[in-house]
């Protein structure tokens, strides 16, 4: 092992694909560079650590710490930052109009534009998440004042330049003429910075913001240049009534008509998806971003991501900012509970999905809708070694355990009393994020009930 290795030695919680969870009571992962290069078990307490290891650098967890893979949020609006918490007595096209594109359209201004982005960014870091797939303003220069935020904050990122040229505000909507012109300067901007944690989405609003020439042409230009590509499908009534009229044919058709839908697409909420939607979607190994905070928080409806993933569709979890109100997986992963938990009171025989699951959404399966799973979502040989310290033992935090517990229990008391204080390391492609202050406290006693 080379000087430049570090190990992390303690409690570990891996996802793996298929849903389901390892678990590592005594467990290491060596990483050099930003390159996982072995993880395991240690055989006993007596196993000689300068032995196995020798001179690598050792980061030993604490009792009450575990080490889990980082959370990727498949669908954040970061001009909607301020708008957390704002409007949902409203829902999805009223608040649309009311509050985003009316909030979206200040980001001409570039000094608010750094204010936001700067915030929005490292908040969602501070949360855990080490990798955002963003909408972004409609503006080029507010969308690279995004990219810097990134880039500065070293997070790992897809960023898209939202899309429409239908708004209620006549100064937030693009031309024509112009619409392509922009997103094309805008993807070359991103790859233009060589920074490979960071690659652009091509990101039209929803059907509804634009017509289907205007989609198709930026189908095609995703697949010339093999991009990403993200929007909204079927999550409100009233907004799939409107979809039906203009364009007679399924939600799921209007986009692959347009070549939108590709195995690196996301579409974010899908809760009302037909079964010929799920078909398509499906056969086209699309990915959807299960946003439970929007869905309640706009009373858009309740999504059944059991029935998605028994078809075979990939699903990832979104903190949806603004519609939701926080920037953070943790809350989408209680979110997804809860809402799991309230179709089990409608439907018969419904399982909830488990604590397992949903972590699985939160990271593995987040990197496979982004079509990320081979460099990230847990920890496996030659992944980059995206990485949380969560703590459930820190100053000031809702979990003030006096037990001795397991790393599925440390991970369950994160996911139900936690929040960004319990996340006290951030590590993205190997390296720590520095940018947090963490309140540490003496060790307190730790109890065993037998
Ligand atoms: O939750 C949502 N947020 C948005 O900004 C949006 N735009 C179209 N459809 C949307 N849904
Ligand atoms: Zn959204």
């Amino acid at each position: 092992m080379t000087g430049l290795d570090k190990v992390f030695i303690g409690k570990i919680v891996n996802s793996l694909s298929g849903l389901k969870v390892e678990v590592f009571e005594r467990g290491y992962v060596t990483v050099r560079g930003r390159q996982i290069i072995d993880i395991g078990n240690l055989a006993d307490k007596c196993e000689c650590l300068d032995k196995k290891f020798g001179n690598v650098e050792r980061i030993q967890l604490k009792n009450s710490q575990i080490l889990i893979p980082g959370f990727v949020d498949t669908h954040i609006h970061a001009p909607q930052y301020p708008n957390c918490g704002l409007g949902y007595d409203k829902t999805l096209l009223d608040w649309l109009d009311a509050y985003t594109y009316k909030l979206e359209r200040v980001y001409r201004d570039s000094k608010f534009s750094k204010d936001v982005f700067d915030k929005v960014v490292k908040k969602c870091l501070d949360h855990g998440t080490t990798t955002a797939c963003y909408y972004g303003p409609l503006f080029n220069s507010a969308n690279v004042i995004l990219t810097d935020s990134v880039e500065k904050y070293g997070q790992r990122a897809l960023i898209g330049k939202v899309t429409m040229t239908q708004s209620p505000y006549p100064d937030y909507v693009e031309g024509e003429e112009e619409f392509m012109k922009n997103i094309t300067e805008f993807v070359r901007h991103v790859l233009s910075r060589q920074n490979d944690l960071i690659q652009p989405i091509i990101t039209p609003r929803f059907a509804l913001s634009l017509n289907s020439s205007q989609m198709r042409q930026l189908g095609d230009l995703a697949e010339s240049q093999n991009l990403h590509i993200q929007t909204h499908i079927a999550e409100n009534k009233d907004e799939i009534r409107m979809v039906q009229e203009t364009y007679n044919k399924p939600y799921a058709r209007v986009y692959d008509d347009a070549k939108l839908l590709t195995n690196k697409t996301v579409l974010a909420h899908g809760i009302y998806l037909t079964d010929e939607d799920l078909d398509l979607i499906a056969e086209r190994n699309t990915g959807i971003s299960h946003c439970p905070d929007s869905n309640t928080c706009l009373k858009s409806g309740l999504c059944d991501v059991k029935r998605l993933l028994e078809r075979g569709i990939k699903v990832g979890l979104g903190s949806d900012v603004s519609g939701g109100p926080v920037p953070s997986i943790r809350q989408a992963m209680k979110s997804a509970l809860d809402t799991s938990v309230h179709l089990s009171f409608i439907k018969d025989n419904y399982e909830p999905l488990t604590y397992d699951q949903v972590f699985c959404l939160a990271t593995i399966g987040g990197a496979e809708v982004l079509h990320m799973q081979e460099k990230i979502g847990n920890f496996a040989v030659n992944k980059e070694f995206d990485a949380l310290i969560v703590d459930v033992d820190v100053e000031s935090c809702q979990v003030d355990d006096v037990l001795d517990r397991t790393p599925l229990e440390i991970l369950q008391k994160f996911v139900y009393c936690g929040d960004d204080r319990n996340v006290v390391g951030i590590y993205v492609a190997g390296r720590k994020k520095e940018i947090k202050n963490v309140i540490h406290r003496q060790t307190t006693d730790r109890y065993i009930v037998i």
